[in-house]
Order: structure tokens, then sequence, then C-alpha cells
């Protein structure tokens, strides 16, 4: 049983270089998860605050001197002889030339190419948070006008996560503001999920999102998408979304929305606790803006989502 077994806490980085290639390292043959492939880091000492045993394991593993470091993950997993909290960080800046200082391979790769190396099971939503960004865009719009200029305005903010989501279209206008909508993202390499509640062909959407209660009604992961979301009001819809080993989750309304007036507000402290117990990135949604990233991050989450925080300048 965990409970009786000491957890391992380990600080892990994932450093990225200027071109956002992301290195990796090969476990020792002899070692736990030996002959893997990993993200450099290892165990705190006793007493040692986490970043603080970052900064050492990187210096000691790849002989980088970390500068900048956020929180990307936290992951709880039982490997059955050992249970580790993988205390993830995406190191941005960094001083020194990475090497292999304790005779590992080593690699640079790019985000996609992650999936064509093998990595111990707890590393897959570390995966997933490494390729996904910090922001969420989730299109809405009263008219065919009203969507595309929201669009427009949507891939000017930088955003490279998009929700297609105009529930309240027309249905004889979706599928053409879709395409449009498509070809926008396609152009601007933002990535495409489309609501799953709306019907428009997905052959050219990277993923689907499904609503709280599509989630629900899914016994396994939808096939054929490279993206898989849900959103999520509770503990028990996240932990669904993870069993059926979707890519990722929204968690809602973090404050108080004006788009949805009678539910009442989780609060950052309650989204914290709760995104101690998924292994998932979960983005938080909820009367936000961009400006909220910092907290996002610090409570735990892989970045905002938003409709509103995408169309205005700041
Ligand atoms: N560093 C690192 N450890 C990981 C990853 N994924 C994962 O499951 N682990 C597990 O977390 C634990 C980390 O231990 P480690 O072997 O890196 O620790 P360390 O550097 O302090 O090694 P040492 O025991 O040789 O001093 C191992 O059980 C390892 O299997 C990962 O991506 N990076
Ligand atoms: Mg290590």
């Amino acid at each position: 049983m965990s409970t009786n077994k000491q957890r391992l806490h380990v600080a892990v980085g994932v450093i990225r270089d200027g071109d956002g290639r992301i290195l990796i390292t090969q476990r020792a043959k002899h070692a736990h998860q030996g002959g893997l492939w990993e993200f450099p880091g290892g165990k705190l000492e006793a007493d040692e605050p986490v970043q603080q045993a970052l900064a050492r394991e990187l210096a000691e593993e790849v002989g980088i001197q970390v500068q900048t470091a956020t929180p990307l993950i936290k992951i709880n997993h039982d490997y059955g002889d050992r249970h580790v909290l993988l205390d993830v960080w995406s190191v941005t800046a960094f001083s020194g030339q990475a090497s292999g200082c304790e005779g590992q391979a080593m690699r640079w790769v790019n985000v996609e190419q992650l999936q064509e190396f093998s990595f111990p099971a707890a590393n897959v939503p570390i995966i997933a948070a490494a390729q996904i960004p910090h922001y969420y865009a989730i299109l809405e719009g009263r008219s065919a006008d009203d969507a595309l200029n929201n669009c427009n305005k949507i891939l000017a903010s930088g955003a490279k996560l998009l929700q297609f989501r105009v529930k309240s279209l027309p249905i004889a206008d979706l599928q053409n503001v879709f395409e449009q909508v498509s070809q926008l993202c396609r152009q601007q390499q933002v990535s495409l999920l489309v609501n799953a509640d709306l019907p428009v062909d997905t052959a050219n959407a990277q993923g689907l999102h499904l609503s709280s209660r599509a989630l629900l009604t899914c016994n396994e992961r939808p096939n054929g998408y490279r993206w898989v979301a849900a959103s999520c009001h509770n503990l028990d819809e996240l932990r669904y979304a993870e069993a059926l080993g979707l890519d990722f989750a929204v968690l809602a309304p973090v404050q108080a929305t004006a788009s949805h007036p009678d539910a009442a507000p989780l609060g950052w402290q309650t989204l914290t606790e709760l995104l101690e117990h998924i292994n998932l990135p979960v983005f938080a949604l909820g009367g936000l803006g961009r400006q909220d990233l910092d907290r996002a991050l610090a409570a735990g989450a892989q970045g905002i989502a938003g409709i509103s925080a995408f169309l205005s300048d700041d």
C-alpha cells in the first residue's frame, strides 16, 4: 500500500533552450526505471527547499546553472516498489553548456519529438504539460462576423491553443465559420480543439474538447485526435478525465464570472488543493485574465483559460 511507503520528493527540470528544444537524458541501466529517458533531476536532501534541489541536481547532472524556473506540474506516482512526487519545473533561463556530467546519454529534442522516446510511466502528463502552452483561448461569438472578429483578436494575443465553442451561432453558419477559423489557425500554427457538443465536421481539428456532461458519458478516450481535453468543476470530474487518459482539463469557475453568475467560485485555495490530487495539466478558468498567470502557476495549474481574457489588448 502506498500509505505506509515513504514518498520520495524529486525535483525535475524541463529545460528549454533558445529554440524551444528540451533536454532529455537517459537513466543508467542499473537505476530505478533504468535505460528509460528522463528529464534531469533528483531527490531532495533532508530539509532542502525544492528550488535549491533543482539547481543542485541540474548542476550535478548536466552542468548548468538555473537562472529562471517556474512550476510546471506535480506528479504523484506509485511504481509499486516506490512512490514518487515529481515536482517538475520549467527552466527557461540558465547559464553554462549542458553535458552529461555522469556519462549519461543526452539529447536536445523538439517538443513534438518527445513522443518518440521511452519515458517512465509517470512522465506521460509531464510530456503533455511541456507540449501545451500556458494560455487556452475559448472562441465564442453571437454571429459569424463576431466569431471571426474574436478569432482574429485571440490570434493577435499570441494564444497558440484554441477551443472552437461558438454555441450561439445559427447551425447554417457553423461549418463555414469553423472552416475559416481552422484555416486561420493553420496559418498561425495554432492548435484547434472543437467543442464536442457542436455539430461540425472535425476533420480539420487537432483536438476535441468535452463538456463535463460529455466527459461523463465517455467510457474511453475518444479516438483519432492529437488532443482530447475536458471541462471540469470538481475533483470527481478531474479524476474521471485523468482516468480516461485525456491530455488536459479546464477547471472552473476559479473566480466569480459574469458569464456564469450562479456558479459559486472555487477560489485559489481550493484550486490549489484540488490540483494536488491530480496528475493532469489543468487550466484555471473563470473571472481570470492573462495577468493571473503567475498565480495560476503557483497554484499548480498549467495556465489560464478564458473567453474575454484574450479579446483585450492587455
Ligand atoms: N529525474 C527524474 N526522475 C524521474 C523521472 N520520471 C520518474 O518517474 N522519475 C523517478 O524519480 C526518481 C528520481 O530519482 P533519481 O534517480 O533521478 O534521483 P537522484 O538523481 O537523486 O539519483 P541518485 O539516487 O543516484 O542520487 C526515480 O525513482 C525515477 O525513476 C524524470 O523524468 N526525471
Ligand atoms: Mg537523477
